[in-house]
């Protein structure tokens, strides 16, 4: 097993690896189904803000439905998580099969909550509870106008 398959955590054992990291620990969470520019400029920005990474990635089964299309995931859980785990700004990755990573957030208890910003943090579930618990949740502007769907229009119409 290459040594950066190591940072994949099983989620019963979330709470526990998660004790283990340097902290501020930042946590996010999304589908990262072909992983682009915008998205690895996006994680690089969200480790500057703390100590360690923590990216919550949605199951294929919660994928589904998150309504994106019927032929998503183009890539499984497992993969979408090898390939974020290769990432040098990642410190862990950790599947999660609910609708919203709330639960995740409830159990690792990041210091700081980070999305991108096509997110409102106080309209979302992950966003309220860390702010509830006295933790920062941080939108981070869009740097590259880069999207999964629209790499795969590209290819479908080439
Ligand atoms: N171009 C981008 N710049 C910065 N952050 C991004 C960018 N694209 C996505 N993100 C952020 O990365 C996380 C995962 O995004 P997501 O997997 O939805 O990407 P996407 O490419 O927009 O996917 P899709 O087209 O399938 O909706 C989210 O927090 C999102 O806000
Ligand atoms: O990659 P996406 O589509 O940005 O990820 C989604 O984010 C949602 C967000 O955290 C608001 O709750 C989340 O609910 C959803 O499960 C995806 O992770």
């Amino acid at each position: 097993m290459p040594t950066f398959e190591k940072k994949m955590c099983a989620r019963a054992d979330l709470r526990e690896r998660i004790g283990q990291l340097p902290k501020p620990v930042v946590l996010t969470n999304g589908v990262f189904d072909i992983l682009h520019r915008g998205h690895v400029t996006y994680l690089a920005q969200a480790r500057e803000l703390g100590a360690s990474l923590v990216v919550a990635v949605n199951t294929d089964a919660s994928v589904k439905r998150l309504g994106k299309g019927d032929d998503r995931p183009i890539n499984t859980c497992e993969d979408r998580m090898a390939l974020l785990s290769a990432l040098e700004s990642v410190s862990m990755v950790v599947p999660f099969d609910e609708d919203t990573a709330l639960e995740v957030v409830q159990e690792a208890r990041p210091e700081i909550y980070v999305k991108g910003g096509d997110y409102d943090m106080s309209a979302i579930p992950e966003g309220r509870a860390v702010l509830a618990y006295g933790g920062k949740a941080v939108a981070i502007d869009f740097e590259h106008d880069r999207s999964t769907t629209n790499l795969l229009k590209k290819v479908r119409s080439s």
